[in-house]
């Protein structure tokens, strides 16, 4: 059925596993990931983000998710992406969304707290769960120097202050990751002590981490052995957001390494067979190395396989 993600964190957080966030857009997609989930008994939240709503358009990716939701008889979460807006917000409510993430980072503290409030409101009065953001995501729309580590990264006592204040249901927090396929300058680092600091203010409060994708190597690797150019990316460790998960993290948002797993699957197909035309025989393998990235994710990093 399509659930909210209240008793799936609760859960989560007990048993100090994470539910795999993962982004849709089309149809393949959605059938790898769910395929995963089935095999693996693993709860699941797919997540649409406002890019995803204008490539797909909401009635279509509604309709998919119904499918999944119908074909598989998973507890499956559907979830707005960096809600830009109480109205986007409003709408996906409105829309049978049963969780949104308003995403008011970029506002001062006090217009963070305002707005993600008037979303709280909303979403609860119809049951939907809200999950919001405070700190920068670092990388690649900030330089972020060392120095302004604590100008950006989430600061304990104001996420405290923040929950109190909002009646948020999660927080997504920053503590190093980024977006995209090239995370780290240098060594690839997460400021553990502050996520243990925020986790010993918010006890059993689930948090959430973006940027969360390892950017394997060896879907790189494939990438640009078959005519890609993604030079020097690279993502968190794995065992880093295993790491996470130990300390109040219960959902974990995985878009790019899906991304580079299934175009690297499109690519290696197409050299393989240049007679080829039907689009079904590249979409096939990239359902399939969506579905096997899937099932690393959720058994290899989240814990989340056998939790239904
Ligand atoms: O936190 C994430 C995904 O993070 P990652 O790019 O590490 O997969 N998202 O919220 C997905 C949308 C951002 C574009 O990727
Ligand atoms: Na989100
Ligand atoms: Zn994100």
């Amino acid at each position: 059925p399509l659930v909210t993600s209240k008793e799936l964190f609760t859960k989560a957080y007990a048993n100090k596993y994470a539910v795999g966030a993962f982004n849709v857009n089309n149809m393949e997609i959605i059938q790898g990931i769910v395929s995963a989930a089935k095999t693996e008994n693993a709860p699941l939240i797919l997540q649409v983000s406002a890019g995803a709503r204008k490539y797909a358009s909401p009635i279509y990716l509604r309709k998919l998710v119904e499918a999944a939701v119908e074909d598989s008889n998973l507890p499956i979460v559907l979830h707005l992406d960096h809600g830009e807006s109480f109205d986007i917000c409003k709408q996906c409510i409105d829309d049978g969304f049963t969780s949104v993430m308003i995403d008011a980072s970029h506002h001062s503290f006090e217009e963070n707290i305002s707005i993600t409030k008037k979303v709280v409101e909303y979403a609860h009065s119809k049951g939907v769960v809200v999950e919001a953001e405070l700190g920068r995501l670092a990388g690649v729309e900030d330089d972020v120097q060392v120095s302004e580590k604590d100008a950006i990264y989430t600061n304990p006592e104001q996420a405290a202050e923040f929950v109190q204040k909002t009646g948020v249901d999660s927080l997504a927090i920053a503590i190093g990751t980024s977006h995209g396929a090239y995370k780290f300058k240098g060594e690839p680092n997460l400021d553990f002590e502050r996520l243990q600091e925020i986790a010993k203010l918010l006890p059993n409060f689930p948090l959430v981490l973006h940027g969360a994708s390892t950017v394997l190597p060896e879907f790189l690797e494939l990438c640009n052995q078959y005519g890609g150019d993604i030079p020097g990316a690279q993502g968190v460790p794995e065992e880093m957001i295993r790491k996470a998960t130990q300390f109040g993290v219960c959902k974990v948002n995985i878009d790019t390494d899906l991304r580079l797993a299934m175009t690297a699957a499109v690519r290696k197909e197409l050299f393989a067979d240049p007679k080829n035309f039907d689009p079904r025989k590249y979409l096939a393998p990239a359902r399939t190395a969506i579905e096997e990235m899937v099932r690393h994710k959720i058994v290899n990093v989240l814990g989340s396989d056998n939790r239904i």
